[in-house]
């Protein structure tokens, strides 16, 4: 990795031959208080089209967050993603899969929901196939919401598996994760015969870096906290991240 000497960043100054994984939530995204305050920066999609369209679209997004929401936010339907962690998908071609709920997830979801209700400062987030309470604004609330989510994964755990992230717990489907994401992307053009790059920042980033780096490719986490990660590169945050884009992206 090679940083041509215009600051930290370990990756190429040129997309060529490039296949980017980019994780949203700490990533391409500063961290805000509550899921629904994130800001995106209002040049972010453009950079992010320009750059996929560069690759020929091997950009793909690989993100905690819905399809659905990611829609929302960046407002480029045509991108490849997945989401919940792995578990939804949409291709470069458009192709989509997304997973089913059962009733047991369904019971799960509304006691989750009618709790939290009583717990000022936690964040019920509905996700569709999988539910975040987020206790970022209450952190004397972590205990509580930890034994809640944990008694609530108990019914359901054939199809879900709780997932720990940035002051949130998760209850999300089981089977599927970002680096099994990363591995079938690659096996599909527009990807395959191209290296990936993989950026991240949490603990579910860590099979995407895995899958990664056993292609050969590149793995970066930013954040410079110190924690033990299989991601071979640093960067510091989100705003390095969009810099280097914009730059390849140019
Ligand atoms: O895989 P990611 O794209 O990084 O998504 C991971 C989770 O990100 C979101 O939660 C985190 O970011 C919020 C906004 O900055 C923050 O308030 C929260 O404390 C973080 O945990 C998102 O809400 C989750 O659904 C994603 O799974
Ligand atoms: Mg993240």
């Amino acid at each position: 990795m090679h940083g041509h000497g215009r600051s930290s960043c370990p990756l190429p100054e040129n997309a060529s031959g490039l296949a980017l994984f980019l994780d949203i939530d700490g990533t391409l995204l500063d961290i805000a208080q509550t899921p629904e305050a994130v800001v995106v920066p209002p040049d972010l999609p453009t950079v992010l089209k320009r750059l996929a369209d560069r690759l020929d679209g091997a950009l793909a997004l690989i993100t905690g967050r819905s399809i659905g929401t990611v829609d929302d936010l960046f407002g480029l339907p045509a991108t490849a993603v997945s989401g919940l962690h792995g578990a939804e998908w949409r291709g470069a071609d458009g192709r989509t899969a997304t997973i089913a709920t059962t009733e047991a997830f369904e019971l799960a979801r509304s006691y989750m929901r009618q709790q939290t209700a009583d717990m000022p400062g936690v964040i019920f987030e509905d996700k569709g196939a999988a539910i975040a309470a987020h206790y970022r604004l209450a952190p004397e609330r972590e205990t509580q919401v930890r034994e809640l989510m944990a008694a609530i994964a108990g019914p359901v755990a054939d199809g879900w598996e709780l997932q720990e992230g940035k002051q949130v717990v998760e209850l999300r489907p089981r089977g599927r994760d970002k680096g099994d994401a990363l591995a079938s992307f690659m096996r599909e053009a527009p990807f395959r015969g191209r290296r990936p790059v993989a950026i991240g920042d949490d603990v579910t980033d860590e099979t995407m870096f895995a899958a990664a780096n056993r292609l050969e490719g590149l793995s970066v986490r930013v954040g410079i906290d110190g924690r033990q990660s299989l991601a071979r590169g640093r960067m510091r945050a989100p705003s390095d991240v969009r810099g280097w884009l914009a730059r390849i992206s140019a």
